[in-house]
């Protein structure tokens, strides 16, 4: 049958893939196949805050909709709580979350409260228990004494954090969260992340997708980063940031850098990964990544004379290195569990 016993991991996939059709064409209509999921296995122990990381595309949001059953594998299984997502997708639903960033799926024309009563009649949650329910979650997510307002008033942190507690309405116990903080400011992020923490010290098994690698850093047990449907690395933040431990990361605030600059950098012996970010008009800040032991300083500042430098400065390398190195290419020295 299926059903579970206790020593169940929340979520086990295994070789669970996903291909989409897609037509073109209008006069000659061609049929082409998108393999967005190509046989990823994992598993996440009950309690775990989980990270899938990716660039744009790599099959995240794929993955999470066929563990929670809005899309079936076109090979592989997946078992969430010991339920096989094909063969029992309600038993599967009935006991999972789903919240995801972005402005889809709140009323904007109701109240927070009338939006969590609606919903929590969708969910099935038992008439007496449904306000009690509704105002524990609004004291979780931090929106008691606004709930009256029409949604439509609210920023984004206040819909995220609506959608956070419109997704644990039927006390989920495993909760999908897929970019949940996209476009929320820094303080409405931390915030969110407490709330994120919170509920995972409650024992709310969490997979968290996420484009902000600092907080999947904070936040995650241990993180899985995809790329091109398939898993590169699972392991712990430290487990994946050791893979570049060794790695000499340089940051120069610099005006006046043009890209000429940027390619003669990015071919200095030894150099992994150049990064520019605009700081101010004419600033920006430059990242440069090398082995070990390139003699890095002395090289890119000949690179950069006559250009104003405001700042240089060494710093250990973060998640974001690690990250854009297992993304970027083979040069990454994984000492983290591979699946
Ligand atoms: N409904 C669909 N029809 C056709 N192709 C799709 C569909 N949904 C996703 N894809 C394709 O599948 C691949 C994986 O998409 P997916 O949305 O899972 O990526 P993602 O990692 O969540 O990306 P993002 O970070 O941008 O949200 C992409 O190439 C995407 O274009």
């Amino acid at each position: 049958m299926g059903l579970p016993h206790g020593a169940n991991p929340a979520i086990e996939a295994v070789n669970l893939s996903r291909s989409y059709q897609i037509r073109s064409g209008w006069l000659r209509p061609r049929t082409k196949t998108i393999d967005a999921v190509r046989g990823v296995s994992f598993t996440i122990e009950r309690g775990e805050l989980f990270g899938l990381l990716g660039p744009n595309g790599a099959g995240k949001t794929t993955t999470i909709k066929m563990l929670n059953t809005l899309l079936l594998p076109t090979d592989g299984t997946a078992r969430v709580l010991g339920f096989d997502v094909t063969e029992h997708p309600v038993e599967v639903r009935r006991r999972i979350g789903y919240v995801f960033g972005g402005d889809k799926g709140l009323y904007d024309r109701l109240s927070a409260l009338d939006n969590l009563r609606y919903f929590a009649e969708l969910y099935g949650v038992e008439a007496a228990r449904q306000l009690p329910r509704i105002h524990e979650l609004l004291e979780l997510v931090g929106l008691s004494g606004r709930e009256r307002e029409r949604v439509e008033g609210y920023s984004r942190g206040m819909r995220q954090r609506l959608h956070i507690a419109r997704g644990l309405l039927h006390e989920p116990e495993v909760l999908f969260l897929d970019e949940p903080s996209i476009g929320v400011d820094p303080v409405a992020a931390r915030a969110l992340r407490e709330t994120v923490e919170g509920l995972n010290a409650q024992g709310v098994t969490i997979l968290l997708t996420t484009h902000y690698m600092a907080e999947a850093d904070e936040l995650c047990d241990r993180i899985a980063v995809i790329a091109d449907g398939v898993i590169q690395v699972i392991g712990t933040p430290e487990a994946l940031k050791s893979g570049v431990a060794a790695d000499t990361v340089v940051e120069i605030e610099v005006a006046g850098l043009t890209g000429e600059h940027e390619a003669s950098l990015r071919a200095l012996s030894g150099v992994l990964w150049v990064e520019a970010e605009k700081t101010e008009a004419q600033a920006c800040l430059l990242t440069i990544r090398a082995k070990a032991g390139a003699d890095i300083y002395s090289a890119a500042l000949g690179i950069l004379a006559g250009l104003h430098i405001v700042r240089v400065s060494g710093r250990e390398p973060s998640l974001e290195d690690a990250y854009v190195a297992i993304v970027g290419g083979p040069a990454y020295r994984a000492s983290a569990e591979t699946p």
